[in-house]
């Protein structure tokens, strides 16, 4: 498997609407700039609470959009929320990723942490996110196998409870009302609700996710605040949280097509959900405060909001909702896909702990263990000499063992260790898994050698050397690419900017210094080598 460059919906239109609108028409882009052509240089209207007509236009385009005003959630829960966000903070664990956008290397604006159920990845923009597991049972003392101290499992408890009270309130959200459709009235939440609609024009992810997906299984209506009663099936299984200090960052993006004011992030679907499934959303501008959310925050400084469009549409209006700390907002239905979102930055520091149903078939820690199980079930050790063979030399399984040596490296050990040892002061979780995965891809590359030795290997009949290369050469060629991808993105003059722990790591890596591997790093003579030898057969 090939690391994905899923910048899809690459829909990114330009900071200004003008220029661009010009420019990327001439280079003969895509249908974005039709509608930017339309524009003309216009911003496209946008509505506010304020505004005359914002809850239609909420109710008719953005039925998928939900409020639960902080007023809602129990008070207790703010608080633990408040304090885990206030706890992950101050120990450092929330870092701007640096993300991959159309081939460039990019910091979010924002630092983010994900946080989920154990093995969980997260997939957005090029880099695979490895969850600090959330602790679902109490702790009692001196538990031994932990993998950070109590206070952050304690944060990681808190926002598991926030998940719970989220499923619970989608599933009896569902079972109100709507079968995950759109058609559920806009009330819906417990508290307070309120949604909107409208839409926008096409665009982009500048710095959000880029990917499509889609949001909510619907919900209906619903009942304020109680937590529901049947247990609901733990829908969101990670949240991915996000914190700036608007104060610290200076160039921020103004919104382009609707002069919304400055992004946090920018216009974005978000990547790698279940189709349809629900994003919730907490919103915290305000962690110090005392009590349940209300409207501090908002006082020095403008309130954080979340923008919403359609997706390629300049007719719709915009919609705007301000976001009072303690905030909770969902997208359901097929909001996600059908519509783009933004987060316009307020006057204060603000996080957001953002509740998804990741995209996880491939995703997980017990996936990539399975997989690589299914690779090295090719490969025979002698018990008492210790040497190796493989069991098969049928393309089929050649090909299946040298597809997950590709996937276990590029798309687990590679992105890991881009990451640097950025994790490690506080949480071990994911640092045993990572050697054992390490040990498993070491078998594989032993894998690569016997197979690179059967197609060498003169006493074989022409036939079989030849499949044998031509599967090898796939692979390989893959491999070379992707490692030079990887080695570019470590020594990118941002990675280059990051203090010692957090740098990329460009790992597994080895050098003609290092004691002797099966195969060398750098697979160029290799793969010429059975590139000459498919031309000989
Ligand atoms: O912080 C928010 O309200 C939403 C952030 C967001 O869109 C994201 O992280 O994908
Ligand atoms: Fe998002």
């Amino acid at each position: 498997m090939r690391v994905r460059t899923i910048e899809r919906d690459g829909t990114r239109v330009s900071d200004s609407p003008r220029t661009p609108a010009v420019s990327r028409a001439e280079r003969g882009c895509s249908a974005r700039q039709k509608l930017l052509q339309e524009l003309g240089g216009q911003h496209i209207p946008f509505l506010s609470p304020t505004d005359t007509g914002f809850q239609q236009l909420w109710e008719s385009s953005y039925s998928g959009l939900a409020l639960r005003q902080a007023e809602s959630l129990p008070s207790d829960l703010h608080e633990r929320v408040r304090s885990a966000l206030r706890s992950l903070q101050r120990r450092g664990c929330l870092f701007r990723d640096l993300v991959r956008i159309r081939g460039r290397d990019v910091f979010t604006a924002v630092s983010r942490a994900l946080v989920g159920r154990p093995g969980d990845t997260y997939r957005y923009l090029g880099t695979r996110l490895f969850a600090l597991p959330w602790h679902e049972e109490e702790r009692d003392g001196g538990a031994a196998d932990v993998c950070c101290d109590r206070e952050l499992s304690d944060a990681c408890r808190a926002l598991w409870e926030l998940n719970q009270f989220f499923c619970q309130d989608v599933e009896r959200r569902e079972a109100a009302g709507g079968q995950g459709t759109s058609d559920d009235p806009p009330k819906g939440q417990g508290g307070s609700e309120d949604l909107p609609e409208g839409q926008g024009v096409s665009d982009d992810p500048l710095e959000g996710q880029g990917g499509s997906d889609d949001p909510p299984g619907g919900q209906g209506s619903s009942e304020p605040d109680a937590l529901g009663t049947g247990l609901a099936d733990p829908r969101f299984n990670i949240t991915l949280l996000n914190y700036m200090d608007p104060a610290a960052m200076k160039d921020l993006k103004e919104e382009p097509y609707y002069g919304m004011g400055k992004m946090a992030v920018s216009w974005h679907h978000d990547e790698n959900l279940v189709p349809q499934s629900p994003v919730a959303v907490y919103n915290c501008s305000s962690p110090d405060e005392k009590g349940a959310g209300s409207q501090d925050g908002e006082v020095d400084g403008a309130c954080w909001r979340v923008g919403l469009k359609v997706a390629w549409d300049i007719h719709t209006p915009g919609l705007a909702l301000p976001l009072q700390s303690g905030d909770c907002y969902y997208m359901r239905d097929d909001l996600n896909r059908t519509h783009q979102h933004c987060v316009l930055a307020g006057g204060t520091p603000r996080f957001s702990s953002t509740h998804r149903v990741a995209e996880c078939s491939t995703g997980t820690l017990d996936y990539i263990q399975r997989r690589c199980r299914e690779a090295l079930e090719n490969l025979h050790v002698d018990p008492d000499t210790g040497s190796k063979t493989l069991r098969s030399l049928q393309p089929s399984a050649l090909q299946l063992s040298e597809e997950i040596h590709n996937e276990v490296e590029f798309e687990w050990l590679r992105q890991y260790w881009f990451q640097g040892r950025r994790c490690a002061p506080f949480c071990s979780w994911w640092s045993k898994p990572m050697e054992q995965l390490e040990e498993s891809w070491d078998q594989m590359e032993s894998m690569t050698q016997l197979a690179l030795a059967a197609a060498e290997d003169e006493g074989s009949s022409e036939e079989r050397r030849r499949e044998v290369a031509e599967t090898l050469l796939a692979a390989l060629t893959d491999r070379q690419e992707q490692r030079q991808t990887w080695r570019d993105r470590c020594q990118s003059s941002l990675a280059q900017t990051l203090p010692p722990e957090e740098a990329p790591v460009n790992r597994p890596y080895w050098g003609e210094d290092d004691p002797p591997r099966p195969l060398p790093f750098d697979l160029t003579d290799i793969i010429s080598r059975v590139e000459s030898l498919l031309w000989r057969l």
